[in-house]
């Protein structure tokens, strides 16, 4: 059987420069290994804000390394460097908007700031692409709201069969 790749992308200027370090690139992958009882690997990539990097890296974690789920975070605002779901919709044939319309909901429980978010989603191939917003404490937030759907869209490109542990998070497959 294949391994399970899962790539994670860190957008952000400070922490690809070292000035601080990325806690929620890692927090993504802490959060996907306690859902998850597949055997996966993390492919990890920290980037500057430049979209050309972005779809780059996008593209190697999808086309060349195979990962059928990548988790982005970070550069989903209005700043002007912020540039993640530009680079997200020039590497996509379809958008998801779902996924961005969820999580904002979601995240406006927790702050009134949640519109900011651009984040979105969407499909490259047999790859599923999720941004996430770059505050450390938006990637659980997120996550959860969206992951029960997950499974079921990676089902739908032909990617591997993932499961979770159900105390943990439940996923919703739709009866055949
Ligand atoms: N990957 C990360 N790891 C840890 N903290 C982060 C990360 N991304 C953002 N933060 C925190 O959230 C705050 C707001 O994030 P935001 O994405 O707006 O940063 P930014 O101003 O675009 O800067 P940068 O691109 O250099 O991360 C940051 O100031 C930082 O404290
Ligand atoms: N759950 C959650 N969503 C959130 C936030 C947050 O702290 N928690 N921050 C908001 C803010 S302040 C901004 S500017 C946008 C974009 O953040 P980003 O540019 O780091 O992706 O996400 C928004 N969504």
């Amino acid at each position: 059987m294949q391994t399970i790749k899962i790539g994670i992308i860190t957008s952000s200027d400070r922490a690809s420069a070292n000035v601080y370090e990325d806690i929620s690139g890692k927090e993504i992958i802490r959060t996907l290994g306690e859902y998850l009882v597949n055997e996966w690997i993390p492919v990890y990539r920290v980037v500057p804000d430049e979209q050309e990097i972005l779809e780059a890296t996008m593209i190697e974690l999808c086309d060349r390394e195979g990962c059928c789920l990548v988790v982005t975070t970070g550069g989903t605002g209005p700043a002007l460097r912020d540039v993640t779901p530009e680079a997200t919709e020039t590497v996509c044939q379809k958008m998801l908007p779902g996924f961005g319309e969820l999580m904002r909901q979601v995240s406006l429980q927790y702050v009134p700031t949640a519109i900011l978010s651009r984040q979105t989603a969407g499909i490259r191939n047999q790859s599923l692409i999720v941004n996430l917003p770059g505050k450390p404490s938006a990637i659980r937030q997120c996550l959860d709201a969206v992951f029960p759907a997950i499974p079921y869209c990676i089902d739908l490109i032909e990617g591997p069969y993932l499961e979770t542990n159900p105390e943990v998070i439940k996923v919703f497959r739709p009866k055949k």
